[in-house]
């Protein structure tokens, strides 16, 4: 049956009021993102209007020259440091709106953090120091789970080892799988890579990959490393404070051809 011209021009209207189509879900992201450091003439723009958001499942990398704001910015999004204006969000959250308490229990369970230096607590095993913060959360966590991402980090023959017994490749999986304990919403990674020799750095690439490929993981990691940063699904170069570039798929020779065309 023909609409009658009366419907056909509603339908219209209704298209024409109807609200953007809605954008891909992120799973964390910034919008105009500010942070300053310092007052006056000794004032530092780290991140000058950053707009980033990253997509659930994916890994992403963070590159850009030193002092470009890549450490701030990964900071900012984990709720480790609070930005000048403009939001930060976690899934649904903004975590403006959080107490002190509530962004403790975001962070606890929504976010995981490796960091360059592991971060291990060295008076616990490898298997304490995995299962810690659902230890610190009360919780008992999922043991299947646990047991799934200890297989896939390799880790079942040092869990009674504490981190001064272990290289630091093994010290970075067991870094790598405490992230992964709570399933959390994303995983930010600051230069995972960079106190360890290319073996063991490769090791954890790939050990971060499979865990996005394999357990839907969305991870964002900061690197110098155009070797490293191939791993990822999107590469977002940062320069003085704001975003210069975004690569999807990067391999290391498109990273090194924006590196070269931004002047790094
Ligand atoms: N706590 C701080 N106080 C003052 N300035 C800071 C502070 N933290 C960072 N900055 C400045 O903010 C800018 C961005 O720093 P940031 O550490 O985010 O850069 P980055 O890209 O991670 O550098 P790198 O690759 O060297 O680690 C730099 O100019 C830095 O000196």
């Amino acid at each position: 049956m023909a609409a009658r011209p009366g419907r056909v021009r509603l339908v219209a209207m209704s298209e024409m009021m109807a609200p953007p189509p809605p954008t891909v879900a992120a799973a964390a992201g910034v919008i105009d993102a500010r942070k300053s450091y310092g007052v006056g003439d000794a004032a530092v723009n780290a991140l000058d209007g950053v707009d980033v958001r990253f997509e659930p499942g994916k890994f992403t990398a963070i590159m850009g020259p030193s002092g470009s704001g890549k450490s701030t910015l990964l900071h900012c999004l984990a709720g480790l440091d609070a930005l000048t204006s403009g939001a930060v969000f976690i899934g649904e959250t903004y975590l403006a709106e959080l107490n002190d308490k509530e962004l403790t229990e975001l962070r606890r369970s929504q976010v995981g953090f490796v960091f360059q230096s592991f971060n291990l607590i060295p008076t616990l095993t490898a298997k304490e120091n995995i299962v810690l913060p659902l230890a610190l959360g009360g919780q008992e966590g999922d043991e299947a789970w646990i047991d799934r991402v200890i297989d896939t980090v390799g880790l079942r023959d040092r869990l009674s080892h504490r981190p001064s017994e272990l290289s630091g490749g093994q010290q970075q999986r067991v870094a790598v799988a405490r992230a992964l304990a709570t399933r959390p919403t994303i995983i930010f990674a600051d230069e995972p890579t960079g106190n360890l020799d290319s073996n063991s750095g490769t090791e954890i690439l790939q050990f971060m990959r499979d865990a996005v490929d394999e357990f839907g993981q969305t991870i964002v990691m900061v690197t110098h490393d155009p070797y490293a940063a191939s791993y990822a699904d999107r590469a977002v170069f940062l320069a003085d404070g704001k975003v210069v570039g975004d690569l999807a798929s990067p391999t290391r020779d498109t990273i090194m051809e924006q590196m070269a065309s931004l002047g790094h």
